[in-house]
């Protein structure tokens, strides 16, 4: 099963929320992780499933960087806000850093997210 993990900045998440209702039917057949109130905000804007973890800034950028470390992640849609300073920076960058060490399909912005999308559903069907 492929699984995909899910999380926005405040100031992304009505983008976040927005992407995820176009390509619902592309991820309602993933399994889907996000932080707390990514994953709460999409299960309210979707029929989508959404195995929550906790806010980001109590720790839930590194529980999906824990997922990542132990390989269970396909992918990872990040809409960070960058003219927002992040109390938690350091967990964002610990996050974002382990995607590279693990050779995870990582987007941050929305036309990465597409091709990460893209290219998630080629896989799936080769
Ligand atoms: O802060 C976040 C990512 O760094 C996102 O956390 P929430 O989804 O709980 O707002």
């Amino acid at each position: 099963m492929t699984r995909v993990a899910l999380i926005a900045h405040d100031e992304k998440k009505a983008d976040l929320i927005d992407f995820v209702q176009q390509h619902e039917a592309q991820l309602a057949d993933y399994e889907l992780i996000g932080t707390g109130t990514t994953g709460q905000r999409l299960m309210e804007t979707t029929d989508l499933e959404v195995d929550r973890q906790a806010s980001g800034p109590l720790g839930g950028d590194l529980m999906i960087g824990g997922q990542i470390a132990e390989g269970r992640l396909d992918g990872l849609i990040f809409l960070r806000d960058p003219l927002t300073a992040q109390p938690h920076e350091p967990d964002v960058s610990a996050l974002l850093r382990i995607c590279d060490v693990h050779d995870t399909p990582l987007a941050t912005n929305l036309s990465s997210a597409a091709f990460l999308l893209e290219g998630l559903k080629r896989k799936g069907e080769s």
